[in-house]
């Protein structure tokens, strides 16, 4: 693991109008990890990743990329440093193939014409690359992909364009078993890989099957963050779902110190 985080957040507040959605939010996320962001329905987590992603602005608080302070303005502020959102409901195109797909808006052309050949070997590149043999064919529509598959594409995808931070919103919440163990592999080998990994998710057994940390939101603030190898599944339960662990001395870390440690005011702040 980098010493470095590659993006920390601190005292992010977010409002929509009178309703104030995440307070004093941190949040570390290293490369080479997968960061669970875990919360109940409505705790703000698809809030704080709009934010991450530049979909909407915050109120307070500060950026840090690579621990340079950044300004995340926008979603091509948070292309250009590289940080990608694979969405659930997956904007891929059913009616274009794969390779059309990995490459939409971004074509690579020769001349006036598109650069067929180079595309699709990048795209079988970056398949190989993963690992990913579930793919017969690049020139499939994605329409005929089962959602394992569509899932692979939009992983892969967000890989091709040399992401450094993938955000993945639920990628398994419409998978079976296997697929779902397929996606988790994947998911893993992205951070093996040097790639800093969000993975929102409800589903413990994924995080605890996958993650290296976990950072559980409750009704809007980071209650804590933690080495998955720290916690039990309970006490990740009581963190969603009460906003505190009965576990007294579990560490939790911040992303302020970047170090693993965490102020003695932000434990106790933290696990209430
Ligand atoms: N654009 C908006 N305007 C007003 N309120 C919003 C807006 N977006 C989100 N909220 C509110 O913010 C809170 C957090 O929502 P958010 O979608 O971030 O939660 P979540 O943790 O992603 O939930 P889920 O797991 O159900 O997707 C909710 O109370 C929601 O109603």
């Amino acid at each position: 693991m980098s010493a470095t985080p590659l993006l920390e957040l601190r005292g992010i507040d977010k409002s929509f109008g009178p309703v104030q959605v995440l307070r004093d939010v941190a949040l570390t996320v290293h490369p080479g990890e997968v960061t669970a962001l875990v919360g109940d329905n409505g705790a703000g987590k698809s809030t704080l990743v709009k934010c991450i992603s530049g979909i909407h602005p915050t109120d307070a608080g500060e950026f840090l990329f690579n621990g340079e302070p950044v300004h995340i303005g926008s979603p091509r502020d948070a292309a250009g440093l590289g940080i990608e959102v694979v969405y659930q409901d997956l904007a891929l195109c059913d009616n274009l193939d794969i390779v059309q797909n990995m490459f939409l808006g971004r074509e690579k052309r020769s001349g006036i014409v598109l650069d067929e050949p180079t595309m699709e070997q990048l795209a079988a590149e970056t398949l190989a690359g993963l690992s990913i043999r579930t793919v017969t064919s690049l020139r499939q529509h994605v329409s005929s992909l089962s959602g394992g598959q569509r899932q692979t594409v939009a992983i892969a995808k967000a890989v091709l364009w040399n992401s450094k931070l993938v955000i993945l919103d639920e990628p398994t919440a419409a998978l079976g078993v296997a697929q779902t163990a397929q996606v988790l592999e994947l998911v893993r080998r992205l951070a093996d890989n040097g790639l800093a990994v969000v993975l929102i998710s409800h589903n413990m057994n994924d995080v605890f099957a996958v993650s290296d940390r976990i950072a559980a939101l409750y009704l809007g603030q980071m209650v804590a963050q933690v080495r998955t190898t720290d916690i039990t599944h309970a006490q990740v339960v009581e963190l969603i779902t009460a906003g505190r662990s009965g576990a007294l001395g579990l560490t939790t870390e911040t992303g302020s110190n970047g170090d693993g440690t965490q102020p003695a005011d932000s434990i106790s702040g933290g696990l209430r």
